[in-house]
C-alpha cells in the first residue's frame, strides 16, 4: 500500500481533485428529487406553469453542471491511474532487470510478464474506480438518507431500517464472493500461462501433432475457469434481487404511509416522490459500491503479486570492484578452484568440485553428454550465478568481488539459443559494441562466416531483423550472434554449442577463422561434437557435473574412457553416415 501511495503522490493534484469533483457531482444529484417534488407540488398541483418551466430549467442546469463535474472527475481519475500504472510498470521493468538468473528462474518469465501487464492493468483499473467512487458512493447513501429526513422525519423512517439491512446484505455477499473472485483470478493466470506457452511453442506443438492434447489441456483449464466464474456469479447474482426486494419494500412502505399522510395533509405528493427517488439513488450507489469492493479486492490481489516481485532482492547486485583487464604474468585468465554449484539452495549439486586453469589466449573445449553441466559451468564465468562453494577467478580476481557489468564487458557470450532482437542487423551487432564501425562489424561477420549471407541481401547491414530473428534460419541466427560477441574483441569468448545448426563444412571454416582471429582471446568452446573441440589446448570432459578428464585430445584418448567412448561413438557414427552416402 505504501508503494502505491508513492506512485499516487507523484500526481497529487489530479489524485485529490478526482474524488472531490465526484462529490460535487453527487451533491447536485441530491437536489434533483427536491426540484422534482416542487414541480409536482407547485407546477402540477397548483397548476403554475411558470414554476414548472423554472424547475425544468433548474433540472437541466443541474444536469449540465453535474455532467461537467463528472467528466472532469473521470479525466482526473483516469490521469492519476494511468500515470501511476505507467510509473509502476517502468519501475517493475527496471527492477526485474536487476534480478539475477536465480530469481528469474524461481519466478518464471511467464509470471513476470503477467505481473508487468495484467496485474498492473488491474491495479490501474482499481485506482481509477476507487478515486471515482470511494467518496461519492458513501456520500450519496448517507446524503440521500439525510435529505430524506429533511423532507419528513416520520415518512423517512423506512430509510433507517432499509439502509442497515442493505449494508448487511451487500457485505455478506461480498464476504462470500471475494475469496471466490481471488480463486477466479488465479485460474485466469493459469489460462493465460497455458495460452502463452502454447503460442510460444506453436511450431513444436504442430510438429509433434500435439494440438489435440494441448487443446484438451486448455479446455480443462478454461472449463475450470468457467465453473469458478459461474459459481461466484451465482452468488453475486443474489445481490440485485435481494437489494431490489429491500428497496421495493421500503418504497411500498413509503407509498403506503406517505399516501396516508398525503390524505390527511401531513405530506405533499411531491415529497413522496422525492422520498422514492432518494431510495432509488441509495440502491444504485450501493450496487456501485459493491462492484467497487469486488474490483478493489481483485486489484489488491494484483498489487500484492506486483509487490512480491518488487520485494525480491537480487542475489547478485550490481556492486563490486572493476575487473582488471590483465592479470599478473603467469596468472590464468580463468581459474576454477574446487567449484561446486547448485541452482537452488536445497537442490542437488549440478557441478561438483571443479578445478582447472585457462591461461590467456588458450582455447578450452568442454564436452559431455546432455545435462552434464556444460552450460552451467560457463554460466559461472560471467557471474550469471554465484558458486555454492569454491571460487571462480578471472585474471586472479574472485568474480564474487567484482561488479557483474565490469565482468560482462570483458566477455563475449554466444548462448546455446541464438537470440536476436527486432531492429536492423547493424543495431543487433552493435549490442556487442555500441560504437562499432561498419568496418568492425564486417570484420566480425567475416570471422563468424556470415559475410556471404549479409552480402547476398540487398539491404546489407540495414537488413531488418524481425522479433526473435523470425525471418532468419537457425544457422544464420547463430552466425550473427557469434559476430555480435566477436565485435567487441572480448578478453574471454564463450561459445556455448553455438554452431550446432551449421553444416560440417561451415562449422570447420568457422573454427579455423576463430582460431586465427582470436589469438589474444581465451576461448571456451562448448560442444557435443569431438570434431569441434579436438584442436583445443585443453579439453574438459564433464560427466554428471564432475570432471572426468582434462587434457589435449591425444592425452584424453589415451587416459579418459568417457572421452574415448564419446569419440568412438562419433567416429563410427560418421562412418555409418559415410557408408549410407556411398
Ligand atoms: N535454470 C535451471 N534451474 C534448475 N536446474 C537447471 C537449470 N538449468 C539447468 N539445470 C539442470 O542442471 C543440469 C545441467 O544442465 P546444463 O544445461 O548445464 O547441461 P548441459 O551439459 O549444458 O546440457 P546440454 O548439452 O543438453 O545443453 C541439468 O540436470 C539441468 O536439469
Amino acid at each position: 500500500m505504501r508503494r502505491l501511495l508513492k506512485y499516487l503522490k507523484k500526481h497529487p493534484v489530479v489524485t485529490v481533485l478526482a474524488p472531490l469533483f465526484k462529490m460535487l457531482e453527487a451533491s447536485f444529484e441530491l437536489f434533483v428529487p427536491l426540484v422534482v417534488a416542487r414541480m409536482v407540488d407547485v407546477g402540477i398541483g397548483q397548476q403554475r406553469s411558470g414554476s414548472l418551466w423554472q424547475m425544468g430549467g433548474i433540472l437541466i442546469l443541474l444536469g449540465i453542471v453535474g455532467f461537467g463535474f463528472s467528466v472532469t472527475a473521470q479525466y482526473f481519475a483516469a490521469k492519476s491511474a494511468v500515470s501511476a500504472g505507467m510509473a509502476m510498470r517502468n519501475d517493475l521493468f527496471a527492477h526485474i532487470n536487476t534480478l539475477s538468473y536465480k530469481e528469474i528462474d524461481t519466478v518464471g518469465t511467464s509470471t513476470l510478464i503477467n505481473r508487468m501487464t495484467n496485474d498492473i492493468n488491474q491495479v490501474q483499473n482499481g485506482i481509477n474506480m476507487f478515486l471515482r467512487l470511494f467518496l461519492r458512493s458513501p456520500f450519496v447513501v448517507f446524503g440521500a438518507m439525510i435529505m430524506a429526513f429533511t423532507v419528513n422525519v416520520r415518512a423517512a423512517l423506512p430509510f433507517a431500517a432499509a439502509i442497515p439491512l442493505l449494508l448487511v446484505v451487500v457485505f455478506a455477499i461480498l464476504l462470500v464472493s471475494m475469496p471466490l473472485y481471488r480463486r477466479v483470478q488465479k485460474q485466469v493466470d493459469k489460462v493465460l500461462l497455458s495460452t502463452r506457452e502454447n503460442l510460444l511453442g506453436i511450431r513444436v506443438v504442430r510438429a509433434f501433432n500435439h494440438q489435440d492434447s494441448e487443446m484438451k489441456h486448455f479446455r480443462q483449464e478454461s472449463t475450470d475457469l468457467f465453473e469458478r466464474q459461474i459459481h461466484v456469479g451465482k452468488i453475486s447474482a443474489l445481490l440485485n434481487p435481494l437489494t431490489y426486494v429491500i428497496i421495493n419494500l421500503g418504497i411500498i412502505t413509503i407509498l403506503w404511509s406517505g399516501g396516508r399522510q398525503v390524505y390527511i395533509g401531513g405530506l405533499t405528493q411531491g415529497q413522496v416522490i422525492a422520498l422514492i427517488n432518494y431510495m432509488s439513488q441509495i440502491l444504485a450507489e450501493l450496487i456501485k459500491l459493491a462492484n467497487l469492493i469486488i474490483l478493489l479486492s481483485k486489484s489488491m490481489a494484483s498489487l500484492n503479486r506486483v509487490n512480491q516481485v518488487f520485494d525480491m532482492r537480487p542475489s547478485i547486485d550490481g556492486e563490486g570492484l572493476p575487473l582488471k583487464r590483465r592479470g599478473k604474468e603467469g596468472t590464468p585468465a580463468v581459474q576454477f578452484k574446487n567449484v561446486s554449484f547448485r541452482y537452488t539452495d536445497t537442490g542437488k549439486e549440478t557441478l561438483s568440485c571443479l578445478s582447472f586453469k585457462a591461461m590467456p589466449g588458450q582455447t578450452i573445449g568442454i564436452i559431455g553428454g546432455t545435462g552434464s553441466g556444460k552450460t552451467s559451468l560457463v554460466s559461472l564465468i560471467p557471474r550469471f550465478y554465484d558458486v555454492s562453494e569454491g571460487e571462480v577467478l578471472i585474471n586472479g580476481q574472485d568474480v564474487k568481488t567484482l561488479a557483474p557489468a565490469s565482468i560482462r564487458s570483458h566477455i563475449g557470450l554466444v548462448p546455446q539459443k541464438a537470440q536476436l532482437f527486432k531492429g536492423t542487423l547493424r543495431e543487433n551487432i552493435r549490442w556487442g559494441k555500441p560504437d562499432a564501425t561498419d568496418e568492425d562489424i564486417y570484420q566480425a561477420l567475416g570471422t563468424a562466416q556470415a559475410s556471404d549471407f549479409v552480402d547476398s541481401r540487398r539491404e546489407g547491414l540495414e537488413l531488418m531483423i524481425e522479433q526473435d530473428g523470425g525471418n532468419l534460419s537457425g544457422g544464420q541466427k547463430q552466425r550473427l550472434t557469434i559476430a555480435r560477441a566477436l565485435v567487441r574483441r572480448p578478453g574471454i569468448l564463450i561459445l556455448d554449442d553455438s554452431a550446432s545448426a551449421l553444416d560440417f563444412a561451415t562449422d570447420a571454416k568457422l573454427r579455423k577463422a576463430i582460431r586465427q582471429d582470436t589469438k589474444q582471446m581465451t576461448v571456451f568452446l562448448v560442444s557435443q561434437r569431438v570434431s569441434a573441440i579436438k584442436n583445443a589446448d585443453q579439453i574438459i570432459v564433464l560427466d554428471d557435473g564432475h570432471i572426468e578428464g582434462i587434457g589435449t585430445h591425444d592425452v584424453l584418448l589415451a587416459s579418459c574412457p568417457v572421452y574415448k567412448e564419446i569419440y568412438e561413438s562419433q567416429v563410427s557414427g560418421q562412418e555409418v553416415e559415410h557408408h549410407a552416402d556411398a
